[in-house]
């Protein structure tokens, strides 16, 4: 049986003391984790110059072989905070004005995807299935291909693929695409992200679409939709175990007799806090009742905070939260609760079942794992509602949420007090419908079906 390499930027060590609180980490995580292979990537550390360069850093831990390389400061400048975090993250989320770029970041770029790319050669058997993720590694397999490795090679963008219109912004957008075109597989999280490819490919590149065929720059693709999923019934178990732990505990009490609102996401732009914020000072505003009877609990653990527009909006939150408590606290409540700080992803799990309401509004999210995680954390028989962003690829999914417009405060705050007050009945009814579809569609078939696809692939 061929072996499984996974390369991405993020991985997730088995210490996890440079863990993410990314849904890449925790997917490639949960997907290798039960049938073993080799994980390729960033440690998460950065070294001087001359301790960069090293040869891999090989961990076994049960059928999973990590092998990560650290960065130097150089790298990890131009690399991932340049190019991947300042160029291609905005863009692709359709934040052209967040964007910046960067001849020198994007040499640093096609300098790392190749050295990695040559990092990862020693390891690789003739016959291993190589499945690359994300932003930060789209020239891999090209730079692969040129040292003449044959093996399949397949691609999975966790993020948006912004229409051809929006891409075009990045000026070596050509290049990009060609590089992309080196995969034997490039999957996607939605229906629009498989079709905002293809119509740059037809339009742009002179290639041609055909259902899932794609040829263009001299090379034959296949594209596919592979919607990333949780384990829900792994989820159910952890959530109702660490239901003692000493946060969740605490949450309880100190909520006392109140409603809970809860979101989590990283500190990003992308989701649509600030919008949130506004959405449920308008249901305190619009709705005197509710005042003292209903806390967001927001958890914002900092991510890529060297960059600048990251700093922005960690400004902003804490600007907005402030103002929004200072209108509506009172001696015994705080209207949200905003935390800078990761959690255990299980004690969020079970903190999740505690909140009547997941309010997950991400202006532009390849999927949202935390939507689907809050749906499969909630007891059955007495389930919150999820309000979820009509911009977050679990959307197309979990359509039996209250779907809303992360644009439209109003309409926020609205769908906020129409699922504080929805009856029992029709909220079992719209959680059996989700978990339905999460069930369907979890991690394992996302895994067993790229695979698949990329086995079977010339
Ligand atoms: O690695 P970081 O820079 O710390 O960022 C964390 C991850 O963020 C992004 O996650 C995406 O993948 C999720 C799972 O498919 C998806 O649900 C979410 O919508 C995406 O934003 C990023 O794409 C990863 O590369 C990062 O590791
Ligand atoms: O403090 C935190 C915040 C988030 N997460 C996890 O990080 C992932 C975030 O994935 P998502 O797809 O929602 O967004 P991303 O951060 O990848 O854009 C989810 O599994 C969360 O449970 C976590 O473990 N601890």
């Amino acid at each position: 049986m061929s072996r499984l390499v996974v390369v991405s930027n993020r991985v997730a060590t088995p210490t996890e003391s440079k863990g993410s609180s990314g849904g890449l980490a925790v997917g490639v995580f949960g997907a290798l984790k039960d049938m073993g292979g080799v994980w390729f990537g960033w440690s998460g550390d950065t070294v001087t110059e001359g301790a960069s360069h090293r040869p891999p850093h090989i961990v076994q831990e049960g059928n999973v072989t990590f092998a990560t390389v650290d960065l130097s400061r150089r790298d990890y400048d131009q690399y991932y905070k340049g190019f991947s975090n300042g160029t291609l993250w905005p863009v692709f989320h359709y934040r052209n004005d967040l964007a910046h770029f960067d001849r020198h970041e994007y040499a640093g770029y096609r300098r790392v995807n190749a050295w990695l790319a040559r990092q990862l050669l020693p390891l690789l058997k003739p016959d291993d299935v190589i499945w690359v993720h994300d932003y930060h590694l789209i020239p891999f397999a090209e730079e692969l291909r040129l040292a003449g490795v044959k093996n399949r090679i397949g691609y999975f963008l966790h993020i948006p693929f912004p229409a051809p219109q929006v891409i075009l912004n990045v000026p070596v957008h050509e290049e990009l695409l060609k590089s992309l075109s080196c995969y034997d597989v490039v999957g996607f999280q939605t229906d629009e992200d498989e079709q905002a490819f293809q119509d740059y490919i037809v339009r742009h590149a002179h290639g041609v679409a055909k259902g899932r065929d794609v040829q263009a720059y001299g090379r034959k693709l296949r594209t596919g939709v592979y919607r990333i999923g949780v384990f829900p019934d792994e989820i159910a178990d952890q959530a109702a175990r660490y239901a003692k732990r000493k946060e969740v505990r605490e949450l309880r009490t100190s909520v006392e007799n109140r409603k809970l609102v809860m979101s989590v996401d990283r500190l990003d732009y992308s989701k649509g806090i600030v919008e949130r914020f506004k959405a449920f000072e308008q249901l305190l505003e619009s709705s005197p009742d509710l005042q003292n009877q209903v806390s967001l609990v927001q958890i914002a653990p900092p991510t890529r905070s060297d960059v600048a527009t990251y700093q922005q909006i960690r400004r902003t939150l804490e600007y907005e939260a402030g103002r929004i408590n200072g209108r509506f606290s009172g001696l015994n409540y705080t209207p949200i609760r905003y935390l800078n700080r990761r959690y255990d992803r299980w004690v969020l799990m079970s903190l999740f079942r505690l909140a009547q309401v997941g309010f997950v509004t991400p202006l532009r999210d390849g999927m949202n794992l935390v939507a689907k995680e809050y749906v499969a954390a909630q007891d059955p028989d007495d389930p919150g509602v999820l309000v979820l962003s009509r911009f977050a690829g679990a959307a197309a999914e979990l359509d039996a949420a209250l779907i809303v417009n992360p644009h439209d405060i109003a309409g926020m705050a609205e769908a906020l007090i129409r699922g504080l007050k929805m009856p029992l009945d029709e909220r079992r009814e719209r959680h059996q419908s989700m978990l339905a579809a999460l069930r369907t569609n979890d991690l394992g078939v996302w895994r067993d079906t790229f695979l698949r696809d990329l086995k079977a692939s010339a």
